[in-house]
């Protein structure tokens, strides 16, 4: 059955009986001969990422990533291992981590796609610190919002989208990355927090009713993508910097929301709270974003307005709130804000705004 849009559903290989029909169903097989592993080049969940090469018949030899998968892994390290390509596997978009294929039949097992150069956008931009134009960093938030786009299509959520798995390749072209159970260790141990059901979930990235009642949907995603904007404009800067992730939730269900770099153009700020608005159904869709960021794009003098910053970025109904306050101490009590951060940047508004 093919959908009304020209873009096929996807399919969630855990709906298969045996996930291995998902794989052959999904995925090429590669020849083992015809890959060419050449240095390591990070640590996976399940075992090395290499450099290699893939040569394939009647095709130029190309530059690839291989996640392999390290010997003695189980049965079900195996099947998560294999289940990111199984989702990689169905998609095909310029914005959208390309799979050539795996290797089951051999070993160790392997998972090849193209080789993105540049490597995971936050480090990349924290390596470049103001180094590019800001139609240039546009053109990168442009790039995600398209294949963001090509994916919520398709059907499918990714909860984890973050500056961090995002790769570039050597043209700066920026493609969605990290599927399905596999994450990269040194990419979730930093930033995954338990929920109360021992799921881990990157707060400082997701929607807030993807945090409180696991509500993830492509306007969670879209609100994640906001977070992601966010940081390609302070190139790299963390979201909430060292605010502990219980503050983060507090002040963003309080209202707070990430104010504009430094030189953020208004119109960018703007986005990024259209796609933090706290009812899901008022953000706007990945196409909306796509159009929007291509209208900036060319017409540049729309970018000429730059974000006042202002250091607590609240609604305009706080700001009165706070006001109607005679004493700091008063508010500081009614809004039960106890943390020392909290009180600190609060006295920062406070002795600004007065
Ligand atoms: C600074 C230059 O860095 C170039 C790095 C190129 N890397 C890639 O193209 C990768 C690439 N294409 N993948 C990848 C992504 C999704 C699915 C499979 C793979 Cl191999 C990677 N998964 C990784 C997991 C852990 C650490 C590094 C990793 N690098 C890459």
């Amino acid at each position: 059955f093919q959908s009304s849009s020209s873009v096929k559903t996807y399919v969630d290989p855990h709906t298969y009986e045996d996930p291995n029909q998902a794989v052959r169903e999904f995925t090429r097989e590669i020849d083992p001969g015809h890959i060419i592993i050449e240095s390591v080049i990070g640590g996976g969940e399940f075992g090395d990422v290499c450099k290699g090469k893939l040569r394939l018949p009647a095709r130029p030899e190309m530059t690839v990533a291989i996640k392999t998968l390290k010997p003695g892994a189980t049965d079900k390290n195996r099947m998560d291992f294999l289940t990111e390509a199984s989702i990689m596997g169905q998609f095909d978009d310029p914005n959208v981590i390309f799979l050539e294929g795996v290797v089951t039949k051999g070993h160790p097992i392997m998972i090849a796609t193209e080789y993105m150069a540049n490597g995971s956008l936050d480090t990349f931009l924290r390596n470049n610190d103001g180094k590019f134009t800001v139609i240039q960093l546009i053109g990168m938030m442009r790039g995600i919002a398209s294949g963001m786009r090509y994916l919520s299509e398709m059907g499918y959520v990714h909860r984890d989208l973050a500056a961090r798995n995002i790769l570039v390749n050597e043209t700066l072209v920026c493609k969605v990355a990290d599927f399905g159970l596999s994450r990269e260790v040194d990419i979730d141990t930093t930033d995954g927090a338990y929920t109360t059901k021992g799921g881990k979930i990157p707060v400082r990235w997701t929607a807030p009713e993807a945090i409180s009642f696991r509500k993830f949907t492509s306007a969670s995603d879209v609100w994640s993508y906001g977070v992601v904007m966010w940081e390609v404009i302070s190139y790299g800067e963390r979201p909430y910097w060292n605010w502990s992730n219980q503050d983060v939730i507090k002040a963003v269900d309080k209202g707070y929301r990430l104010p504009p770099p430094m030189d953020c153009p208004e119109a960018i700020h703007q986005l990024m709270l259209d796609s933090w608005q706290k009812e899901r159904s008022y953000r706007p869709k990945f196409m909306q974003i796509v159009k929007t960021l291509d209208k900036l794009i060319r017409a540049p003098e729309l970018l000429r307005k730059i974000a006042k910053a202002r250091p607590l970025h609240f609604p305009e109904s706080m700001q009165t709130t706070i006001t109607q306050f005679s004493r700091v101490e008063e508010w500081l009590v009614a809004s039960r804000w106890n943390d020392t951060s909290n009180i600190f940047c609060t006295l920062v508004t406070l002795r600004w705004t007065k």
